[in-house]
């Protein structure tokens, strides 16, 4: 019997002890965490077969040792995993947001002739812990492998062992991922957090100050929501490329405000047009490759049995929705409401159903 060990049963960890039970019922998931009601939720609920309070001991039965805490708790354990006397055939992979300092902690255990694959899933969420845990997380993401000289067979057994997953496999070098995901992934969160924090400043006297953000500063900050514990680490171990990065963001931000200052509106417009060619340009498949984008904007009464009323008009006519998620209702206000679809043609077939039921549709993307 194949066992995986999982050490961090969080947002990540569970949500591919889930996918690896999906496809393989047949292995036998350990889970390891430092936080004891994580691990016996994730006992409950089926997430882990057993949960382990030694990994170290577990590390020597498994035959794939999984590693998804922060990415500072990855580099310590793939340290410690080179003085432990694994299984000789043992895969060891993780799921860290930085890859060069976790393939450099790798390479004492590569020495001994184990098998490392570098890994991360470029989808998740702004939410974190095991509750959040979902098979479906990282449906049509891509997931980076970083093989180094790992062999190909092993490479497909760890896809294989994934494959309920269903996301899209990138293979890359660690100096190549943490530049892309640095720009992409890194420097957004840290303006997000940035222009959360500005903003609770500039706005601290005024007594409805953030509860007044509209669409476009709530679509931004969303990510500010984010673990700070993981978010240290991550800009931790990828320091050299985000500063580099983020000095790029400030000479923009700083050559707008020149432009502001001068009242020279042929540089701000020139700012927004190119910025809105380039935006605009993004389909779904383009931004991140997430189909699971095919959204439509209702323009909805907030009157009680509205979303009932779409939802079932949805259902009526077998269109599944992937998410629904309402905006800006307020008091005898119209809201919106955001639809979901898996693909273009459910999203067409949507509108036209609920165009002719009277709603509006004020935007799709
Ligand atoms: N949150 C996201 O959207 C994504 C996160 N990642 C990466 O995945 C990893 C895990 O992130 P999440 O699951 O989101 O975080 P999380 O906070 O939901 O889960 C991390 C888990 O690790 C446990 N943990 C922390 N220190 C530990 C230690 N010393 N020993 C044992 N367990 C420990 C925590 O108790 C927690 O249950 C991180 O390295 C992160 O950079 C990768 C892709 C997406
Ligand atoms: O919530 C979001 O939009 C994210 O950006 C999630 C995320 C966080 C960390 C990663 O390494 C990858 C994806």
């Amino acid at each position: 019997m194949t066992t995986v060990l999982v050490k961090g049963i969080g947002l990540i960890g569970s949500s591919l002890a889930l996918a690896i039970k999906q496809a393989h019922p047949e292995m036998r998931v350990l889970g390891s965490d430092c936080d004891v009601a994580s691990l016996s939720y994730a006992q409950q609920q089926g997430i882990i077969d057993a949960a382990v309070k030694d990994w170290q001991a577990a590390a020597l039965q498994a035959d794939v040792i999984l590693l998804a805490g922060p990415v500072n708790v990855i580099v310590a354990d793939l340290k410690t995993l080179a003085t432990l006397t694994l299984k000789p055939n043992v895969l060891v992979t993780d799921v860290g947001s930085t890859k060069q300092q976790v393939v450099q902690a790798a390479q004492p255990l590569q020495q001994r002739g184990i098998n490392f694959i570098g890994g991360h899933p470029m989808a998740g969420s702004h939410k974190s812990g095991v509750t959040a845990g979902r098979a479906d997380l990282f449906e049509n993401a891509f997931y980076f492998l970083i093989p180094g000289r790992t062999s190909d067979t092993v490479v497909t057994q760890l896809q294989t062992l994934l494959s309920a997953t269903r996301v899209k496999w990138l293979t890359v070098t660690a100096r190549q991922h943490d530049r892309i995901v640095g720009q992409l992934s890194h420097l957004p969160h840290v303006v997000a957090a940035a222009l959360v924090n500005q903003t609770q400043q500039v706005l601290a006297d005024s007594p409805l100050g953030l509860r007044l953000a509209a669409g476009g500063f709530k679509s931004i900050t969303r990510i500010a929501s984010s673990d700070p514990t993981m978010w240290t680490a991550i800009l931790a171990t990828n320091a050299e490329l985000v500063t580099s990065e983020l000095q790029g963001y400030i000479d923009q931000l700083s050559d707008i405000k020149t432009a502001i200052t001068h009242q020279d509106a042929t540089r701000v417009h020139e700012f927004f047009a190119t910025a809105k060619v380039t935006r605009d340009r993004l389909g779904p498949e383009q931004l991140g490759g997430l189909p699971n984008f095919y959204d439509l904007f209702l323009n909805v009464p907030d009157q009680v049995g509205t979303i009932a009323d779409v939802t079932q008009r949805l259902a009526a006519a077998k269109l599944s929705l992937v998410n629904i998620h309402i905006l800006e209702i307020r008091e005898e206000i119209d809201g919106v409401l955001q639809l979901t679809f898996n693909d273009a043609v459910a999203q067409n077939e949507a509108a036209t159903l609920l165009t002719t039921a009277g709603y509006q549709i004020v935007r799709r993307n």
